[in-house]
């Protein structure tokens, strides 16, 4: 099966994370995430993370340290889901590729339906 590597932003802003949904249509519509896509060959993982904030949400962050990385197998595809921690600069709420976005307590996070790759980040996140 192929692997795609995709890259993720643990964005905060006063202690809450970002998440999206995404929107019907896309692979795993209805499920929330955390925003970013995928890395390009030869793209460096902060720059591609940078390009996809910046595409599906004229987001502006500050990409601090790695974080985590994900591994898991949907049916028809692997992804290596590679998390950085992100503080934010600037958003006006603008959405492509999602059709909503929330910012929740860390402690909030496994009551949404996340994208299955998305869970053991949002456990790590509280440490369970
Ligand atoms: N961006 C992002 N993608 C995730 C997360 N969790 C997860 O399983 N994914 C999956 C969904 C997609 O199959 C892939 C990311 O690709 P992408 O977000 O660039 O998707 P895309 O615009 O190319 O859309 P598509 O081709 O899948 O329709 O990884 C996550 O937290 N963030």
């Amino acid at each position: 099966m192929d692997t795609i590597k995709v890259v993720c932003g643990i964005i905060y802003q006063d202690g809450k994370v970002f998440i999206c949904r995404r929107r019907p249509g896309k692979h795993l519509e209805g499920y929330w995430e955390f925003p970013g896509g995928k890395v390009e060959s030869n793209e460096d993982e902060k720059d591609s993370l940078s390009r996809e904030l910046h595409e599906e949400l004229e987001m502006e962050v500050e990409i601090k340290d790695y974080y985590a990385t994900s591994n898991y197998s949907y049916e028809s595809i692997s992804i290596k889901l590679i998390a950085y921690h992100c503080e934010l600069i600037q958003y006006s709420s603008k959405l492509t590729d999602h059709d909503k976005f929330e910012w929740v307590s860390p402690e909030d996070l496994l009551d949404w339906k996340l994208a299955p790759a998305d869970i053991p980040l949002a456990k790590k996140l509280l440490n369970i």
